[in-house]
């Protein structure tokens, strides 16, 4: 009989999650996600069932690593809603691949927050302009926390902006996060000189404008995961060299590559491996949908 799975609660598993190598891991399975004649990471475009009565999705985003037979599943619910309630909860199951019997059952909450901002931080090491010194984020939730952690660890910036649906938010954000933040009431005011802008709002309607944003920046845009959501405009989507995580998912799932008609440059993953161009010169845009997941977990 298959022994009963261990359950790993957020605190437990924060702790095992670092920064560092999430990127390492990250940028390794991006790379081979992306190569055309792998199969050695298998992720389909995840499914997403409404959630009718209470305005959310949720999506099974399963995963199989073949060459090192690692076989996962991450389960998420997330909803467009104001308040106290979460807008995502997420659980990670990770499987025996040979008989399929469930070895661990993880909270991804601090998983889905450090895994999003890992991924854009690889963008932006890609596709931010050299002399990068302006940080804006819009959006001053989960998501947001965990990329200003990241993002002020790995780079160094002059000022870092952020902007919010109300002040208050901003506001509780930047007396949160360790280090210097300057609120802003405009999103406009905010993002504009702003070297390098993420997008982390729970917004269905466009939060950045093109004609605010500096040519060459980098935006790393983190919401609008339904393929009628927007949290960037047409121009920003005409004007920018696009990439995405999946060009797959990016079909189905963004709103602002949907509706914009924008064509997708390149996948993150092929940038990694060489085979296609970091345009680090022109105005970037990644568009993040959370497609690329796995778990490692060593039981000792
Ligand atoms: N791409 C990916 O891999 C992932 C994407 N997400 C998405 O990222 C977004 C943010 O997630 P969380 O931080 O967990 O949500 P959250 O609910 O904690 O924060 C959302 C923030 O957006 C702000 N906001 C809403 N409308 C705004 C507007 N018009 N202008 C400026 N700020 C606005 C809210 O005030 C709040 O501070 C959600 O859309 C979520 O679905 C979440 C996980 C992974
Ligand atoms: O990958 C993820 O966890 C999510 N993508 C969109 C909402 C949650």
């Amino acid at each position: 009989m298959a022994e009963q799975p261990v359950f790993l609660s957020d605190d437990v598993v924060a702790r095992f999650l670092s920064y560092d190598e999430l990127i390492l891991r990250l940028e390794e399975v991006l790379g081979q996600f992306s190569r055309e004649d792998s199969s050695e990471v298998v992720q389909p475009v995840r499914s997403v069932m409404p959630i009718h009565n209470h305005n959310g999705y949720l999506g099974l985003m399963p995963a199989y690593i073949a060459h090192e037979d690692t076989l996962c599943t991450k389960m998420v619910a997330f909803y467009r809603r104001k308040g106290n309630l979460p807008s995502t909860q997420a659980t990670v199951l990770l499987f025996n691949p040979e008989y399929g019997n469930v070895k661990a059952v993880m909270d991804g909450l601090d998983i889905t927050h450090k895994r999003t901002a890992a991924v854009s931080a690889i963008s932006a090491k890609l596709l931010m302009p050299a002399q990068s010194d302006v940080l804006c984020i819009l959006g001053c939730g989960h998501q947001a926390v965990s990329h200003y952690e990241i993002f002020t660890r790995l780079f160094s910036f002059k000022e870092v902006r952020v902007c919010s649906r109300t002040l208050e938010t901003a506001e509780r954000f930047a007396a949160r996060v360790r280090g210097p933040v300057k609120v802003f009431t405009s999103a406009e005011e905010a993002v504009r000189g702003a070297d390098l802008i993420i997008t982390v709002t729970n917004s269905s309607e466009p939060v950045l404008f093109g004609e605010w944003v500096k040519p060459g920046a980098h935006v790393a845009a983190v919401g609008a995961c339904r393929p009628d959501w927007r949290e960037l405009d047409d121009v920003l989507m005409r004007d920018a060299v696009i990439y995405v995580d999946t060009r797959e998912g990016a079909a189905v799932e963004s709103g602002d590559i949907i509706l914009s008609g924008a064509e997708v440059f390149a996948e993150l993953g092929e940038v990694l491996n060489g085979t296609q161009p970091a345009l680090r010169n022109k105005t970037t845009v990644f568009k993040s949908l959370g497609k690329i997941f796995s778990v490692k977990y060593r039981q000792n």
